[in-house]
């Protein structure tokens, strides 16, 4: 078991800078918890590279990125780049392809303490346990982009190896979990939808104890928050997923709940990032959510770091915290960043028997 971890911190812009600073000082009580050795460096990244850069994210960052044990990424964009010909985001996605992170681990599950925080009715809330598997170097995204005066376009390309892989780690995942995969695609009307619903239908031979079904992508949107236990594991692509990955966050209550890994081939490091964004609107006040960032650095010892007990340790610290009423604005409570992150690092060991 590894006792030494070598991480890259980029914060990025907004809120990320806030909640990264969260999650570091829970990832040091957990050292001290656990008795690891945490060695951080620490990047710019999105518009705070551009500004001191010049560039969203360098070749240094990258190089610094590819020789890490896992990137711990809090969030990119800033309005005073909106409509730039430099995009803050451009960071993140260079990121992802030069570490070839092509399944996005999303799960989204209803926490008890947070069953009044959704809109939605208690009854369709309760027990949620989604994972959505977003595909994440391919589609619409990374097709050729042409700009041109009064015309534009984004090719979707996926090819079948891309579909392929991603499968085989939703098909993975499903068979750990209730064993049932949902593919959701737009088979109706798109090539690439065609060729997914082909490829997932090809890789389901390899996987017979998974039942598989596939959804289109627009019902799928809508079973997701009228009925979203009929799901387990779905796997989608880029565009879709990170669609859907938002609405599904009305399930747990805000976008500051969801984790998410950001997983390449096995041996190369993760980047692990929450789902949210930079939330110009509440940055700086001190109020931002920090549990998404918490979570995604458990998920970096899950899936990143191969210690899933200090990843267990946070995931139940993070439970605790919310069942004693320590809840953000966005979750309906009263608490700011500070209080939360300080009565995680209180509960981090609690009920291990070792503390
Ligand atoms: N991974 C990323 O870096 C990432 C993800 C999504 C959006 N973005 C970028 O962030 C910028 C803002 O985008 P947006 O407003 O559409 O999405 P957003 O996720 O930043 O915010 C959406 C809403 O959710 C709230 N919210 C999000 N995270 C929260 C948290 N941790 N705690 C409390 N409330 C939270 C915000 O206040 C806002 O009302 C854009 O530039 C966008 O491109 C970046
Ligand atoms: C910021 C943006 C590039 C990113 C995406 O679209 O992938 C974000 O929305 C996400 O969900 O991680
Ligand atoms: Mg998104």
């Amino acid at each position: 078991m590894a006792d030494r971890f070598d991480i890259l911190l980029l914060p990025g812009d907004g809120i990320g800078p806030e909640v990264i600073g969260a999650a570091r000082r829970v990832l040091d009580a957990a050292a001290d918890h656990f008795g690891f050795e945490l060695a951080c460096d620490e990047r710019l990244v999105g518009a705070a590279a551009i500004r001191a850069e010049g560039a969203p994210v360098s070749e240094e960052t990258i190089q610094a990125a590819k020789s890490s044990d896992a990137i711990l990424f809090g969030a990119v964009g800033d309005p005073e780049f909106d409509g730039g010909d430099v995009r803050p985001e451009a960071g993140l996605l260079a990121l992802r392809k030069a570490l070839d992170t092509f399944a996005n681990l999303r799960p989204v599950a209803a926490i008890p303490a947070l069953l009044d925080a959704s809109p939605l009715k208690r009854e369709i809330v309760e027990g949620v346990d989604v994972l959505i598997v977003r595909e994440l170097t391919g589609g619409s995204y990374f097709g050729e982009k042409v700009e041109a005066f009064d015309y534009s376009s984004d090719l979707s390309v996926y090819t079948k190896e891309e579909v392929v892989r991603v499968a085989r780690v939703a098909f993975e995942a499903a068979g750990r979990r209730k064993g049932r995969l949902t593919s959701v695609d737009k088979a109706n009307v798109m090539a690439t939808g065609r060729l997914w619903r082909k490829v997932v239908n090809e890789v389901a031979e390899e996987y017979p104890d998974v039942e598989l079904d596939h959804v289109l992508a627009d019902a799928a949107a809508m079973h997701l928050i009228q009925n979203p236990r009929r799901f387990d594991v779905i796997v989608t692509d880029n565009l879709f997923g990170d669609m859907l990955s938002d609405e599904a966050s009305v399930l747990p209550g805000s976008m500051g709940m969801l984790p998410s890994a950001s997983l390449g081939a096995p041996g190369t490091p993760g980047l692990f990032e929450p789902v949210h964004g930079s939330a110009p609107d509440i940055a700086g006040k001190g109020v931002a959510n920090p549990y998404a960032a918490i979570l995604t650095a458990a998920m970096m010892f899950r899936h990143g770091l191969d210690r899933p007990d200090v990843s267990d340790a946070l995931e139940r610290a993070v439970s605790t915290a919310t069942e004693a009423g320590f809840l953000t604005r966005d979750l309906g409570g009263d608490k700011n960043t500070e209080e939360v992150t300080q009565a995680v690092i209180r509960w981090i060991g609690a009920g291990e028997g070792h503390m």
